[in-house]
């Protein structure tokens, strides 16, 4: 399976015509849910030794079934590696197939690097709802031109209370916060308004691999940043992605985390100590010992 090059060629000239398609919401509502409720997306981003892809697909449907499942707002996908854009189209494959159903089909966003038109019409090739792009990118305004132009919901990547003031005046409606610390991304995120959906980015990875967070949650009184950080967070967002969180869909050691993660930020337990409040569970850290004895992480 590859990208329709001839529908890509389409889609580039409906870009160059330069009129508006109807805007579509679909990402901005499973981003800020009507109910208030917090919404977390969970990002695959192939890792180079990650061997997937060999067995015609069957992992990705299997995963992409199990974020519909377990109730992911969205699947983002890093079109950063070779096979980037086909990982996309995998992914949109399996949740149309959920059309009509309940659950229905998650809307899927395109993250990395992207600088042109054309990579915004292979991405609309493969199907996605919604690109990422930075406010630093120097190609902003050409990608933007070409998701309006194709319908695709643009998220705009701020990193500074600067670049979120322009996001604002410029129309964004979607708006990822991106920052090293709790502090900032609060400070940063007091500058977005009501009308648009504010998403906090949560480095997956920030304690290390799964193993290593795993291993840790064993211990009491283990300070475990990622989880401090992710709890810190989702009071004060709409929706969390958590980064990094999938690096291969053939390894269960990364899928199960990339569930763990989802679980326990879906969870709304409270009143209990920094990592319970959330509801990160040690429950599957045992499960998770003695399903992947021989687990190696991707780093
Ligand atoms: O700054 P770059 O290399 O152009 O990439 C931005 C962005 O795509 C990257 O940081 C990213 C990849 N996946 C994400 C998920 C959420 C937020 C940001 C990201």
């Amino acid at each position: 399976m590859a990208i329709n090059e001839e529908e890509v060629e389409k889609f580039l000239r409906v870009v160059e015509e330069g009129k508006e398609a109807k805007a579509s919401t679909k990402l901005f509502k499973a981003l800020k849910k009507a109910s208030g409720a917090v919404s977390v997306a969970i990002e695959f981003s192939r890792h180079p030794n990650a061997d997937d892809g060999a067995l015609h697909g069957v992992e990705f449907r299997q995963f992409s079934l199990k974020m519909r499942r377990e109730k992911a707002g969205a699947i983002f996908v890093n079109a950063d590696s070779k096979s980037g854009l086909q990982d996309c189209e995998k992914f949109v494959e399996e949740q149309l197939s959920a059309k009509g159903s309940f659950p229905g089909p998650l809307p899927v966003v395109r993250t990395g690097e992207v600088t042109s038109s054309r990579q915004v019409a292979e991405a609309k090739a493969a199907g996605v709802e919604g690109v990422l792009v930075p406010m630093s990118s120097a190609s902003l305004e050409e990608v933007k031109k070409a998701c309006s132009a194709l319908g695709i919901e643009v998220l705009t990547l701020v990193r500074s209370k600067e670049e979120c003031e322009s996001a604002v005046a410029s129309g964004s409606k979607i708006i990822c916060v991106e920052a090293a610390t709790v502090e900032e991304a609060t400070a940063i995120r007091e500058l977005i308004p009501k009308d648009c959906a504010a998403v906090a980015c949560l480095n997956s990875r920030m304690s290390g691999a799964p193993e290593d967070v795993f291993s840790a949650l064993k211990d009491e009184n283990a300070e475990i940043e990622m989880l401090k950080f992710a709890s810190a967070l989702k009071p004060a967002f709409n929706a969390i992605i958590a980064q990094k969180a999938v690096l291969s869909v053939t390894h269960r050691g990364e899928t199960f985390f990339g569930s763990w993660l989802l679980e326990s930020l879906l969870s709304k337990k409270s009143g209990m100590g920094p990592v319970e409040a959330i509801g990160f569970t040690t429950t599957g850290v045992d499960k998770y010992g003695a399903d992947l004895g021989q687990y190696q992480g991707l780093q």
